[in-house]
């Protein structure tokens, strides 16, 4: 399958400043892709220049097989910055038609596009009014226009709700069912977890982790923890026979083990029968992994 964006050995530099140093990765269609970093990790630069708004100092970007910038490229990208900002005094739809002719598009699909994220119901209510949920869907619709095959939104839900949030992740989802490559930064690991196939984490310019959920879980190989719940009387006994396990205020028995000793803890855990009332196994977070990957390269 074609890539929809390829980098390869990315590097940029302002001014002795190293933004990216050395990024390769590739976004396949369809796919919906985290970019994720501390601030002034470098996520902003590596859109600019998957956009073509600055250059790189090094290496090679290709989107839609085109450079960045090109008219090839262009055409199939759209953009959602993290504050889309309109005229508060105009109407969705009339904001929506304005941008359809400055793109050379019928100012009639303005209505369809804003059905298509949930606004069809506000469509002729001014901007003005709207609350943020609602102006970064004006934000999506605008980006939707042309069909785009690639969509870089640059922390999309940051101070939206947890329902707005929802909502536009399901929006997102149905473009990408359609083919529609996004590429999102974002601080909210925990929506990331659960919205997107595909996670990178830069610090300092560098891509330092790579891959699906599970792919950075067994790269990081952090401990798994447990939960023990112990039938009345028995949580001393428990606590006594397992190492590192400790006691909290409720009676719970907290122990963590690595990885590849899962099974087996499990297993111990089992042969005290009855003793146990019930077992939680809890696999290290986004927020434990991106803490690791990030303290590894000084954060
Ligand atoms: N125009 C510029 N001139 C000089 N340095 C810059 C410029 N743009 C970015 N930088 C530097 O490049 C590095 C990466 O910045 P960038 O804005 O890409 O980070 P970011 O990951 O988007 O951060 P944030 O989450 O805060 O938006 C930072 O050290 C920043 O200060």
């Amino acid at each position: 399958m074609t890539s929809t964006l390829k980098i390869s050995s990315l590097t940029k530099r302002f001014d002795g400043v190293a933004a990216l140093t050395d990024v390769s990765l590739t976004v396949a269609p369809g796919q919906r892709v985290a970019l994720l970093g501390h601030n002034g990790a470098g996520k902003s630069t590596m859109m600019k220049i998957i956009l073509g708004l600055i250059p790189a100092t090094s290496g090679k970007v290709e989107v839609l097989g085109a450079a960045p910038g090109s008219a090839g490229a262009r055409a199939g990208v759209a953009y959602l910055p993290e504050n889309a900002a309109f005229h508060p005094a105009l109407t969705g739809e009339e904001q929506l038609r304005h941008y359809l002719r400055l793109r050379g598009e019928s100012p009639s699909q303005a209505l369809s596009l804003l059905g298509r994220v949930g606004l069809g119901h506000a469509a002729r209510r001014r901007i003005g009014t709207y609350s943020k949920g609602m102006r970064q869907r004006v934000g999506l619709a605008q980006a939707l226009i042309g069909h785009p095959k690639l969509l870089v939104l640059d922390e999309p839900t940051s101070g939206l709700d947890p329902v707005s949030r929802r909502d536009f992740y399901a929006l997102l989802d149905g473009l990408a069912a359609e083919g529609a490559s996004i590429l999102l930064s974002s601080h909210a690991l925990t929506e990331v977890e659960a919205r997107t196939d595909r996670i990178l984490i830069l610090a300092r310019g560098r891509l330092v982790a790579e891959g699906t959920l599970a792919d950075l879980r067994r790269v990081a190989a952090l401990p798994v923890a447990m939960t023990v719940t112990a039938r009345n009387g028995y949580a001393n006994t428990l606590a006594e026979a397992l190492p590192g396990a400790r006691i909290d205020a409720a009676g719970l028995l907290h122990l963590t083990c690595a990885q590849e000793s899962k099974l087996s803890m499990l297993a111990r855990i089992a042969d005290f029968g009855t003793k146990v009332a019930d077992i939680d196994v809890v696999p290290p977070s986004l927020e434990d992994i991106y803490s690791h990957f990030s303290q590894r390269e000084g954060q």
